[in-house]
């Protein structure tokens, strides 16, 4: 299966960074396709006009419909199609999980929404529900000046869960936040040489003792997890 990755934003080379490293060996080798659009592309007057001022008054500019819609209309179509994945990355939107980014790498074609200025007129996302599917999703509580960095990370959460994609998939089940893994920060990792700076790789990992070193890693993650991100634990 080839996943279709386009990315409707004013600044579309956000996005050329998707020909570099394993996303483009990804392209490389057929496993995604990938389709950057300058919004302004659908906009009809001399200054490609995008935004306007807010209704009812307020700070800041919103995105205009119309681009939007007309944009759709030439890159998606005009007919209903649930397979189509499309997605506004946005503060408001609901959190980015391990777990959309497992089931959005199922799906055969995605359409990431890049609003700009204080984020894009509300009918753009009611329309494309009668349409498409629609996840609105957020990196998380702090606020970015646009969609482009959020549709960056989730495209590398996804598209890494690809089949076929890494070279060892086995390594991605052992993963934390993957799906059956127990809710876990990562251990601390540790490599050669084994003396740095007057710091030793601990003792037990360089035993050759499997079970004392799986305990060690798990007491390890236990501690890091309590501390750092309780939430985890309930
Ligand atoms: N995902 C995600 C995001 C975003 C995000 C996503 C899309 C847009 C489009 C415009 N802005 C700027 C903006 C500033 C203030 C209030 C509303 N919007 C975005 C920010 N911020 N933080 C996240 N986790």
């Amino acid at each position: 299966m080839t996943m279709r990755l386009d990315y409707l934003s004013i600044f579309p080379g956000y996005f050329d960074v998707l020909d570099i490293s394993l996303l483009g060996k990804a392209v490389d080798n057929g496993l995604v396709e990938v389709h950057a659009h300058d919004l302004r592309d659908w906009t009809h007057d001399r200054h490609r006009t995008v935004d306007d001022t807010p209704c009812g008054g307020g700070a800041g500019m919103v995105m205009k419909p119309d681009p939007w819609g007309e944009a759709f209309d030439g890159i998606i179509g005009i007919e209903p199609d649930p397979s189509v994945h499309v997605i506004f990355p946005t503060p408001s939107g609901i959190p980015f999980t391990q777990s959309a980014a497992q089931e959005l790498s199922t799906v055969e074609r995605v359409v990431f929404c890049c609003g700009r200025y204080e984020g894009i007129d509300h009918r753009v996302i009611d329309y494309a529900r009668t349409m498409w599917t629609v996840h609105e999703l957020s990196l998380g509580d702090y606020v970015l000046n646009g969609g482009e960095v959020a549709a960056l990370a989730i495209t590398e959460a996804v598209v890494r869960l690809i089949p076929g994609f890494m070279g060892n998939p086995e390594s991605l089940a052992e993963e934390s936040f993957s799906p059956g893994q127990e809710r876990l920060l990562e251990y601390p990792l540790f490599t050669r040489p084994v003396s740095w700076r007057g710091m030793d790789v601990p003792e037990v990992l360089m035993s050759g003792h499997h079970g004392r070193i799986a305990e060690w890693r798990r007491e390890e993650s236990l501690l890091l997890t309590r501390d750092r991100r309780p939430d985890l634990t309930d």
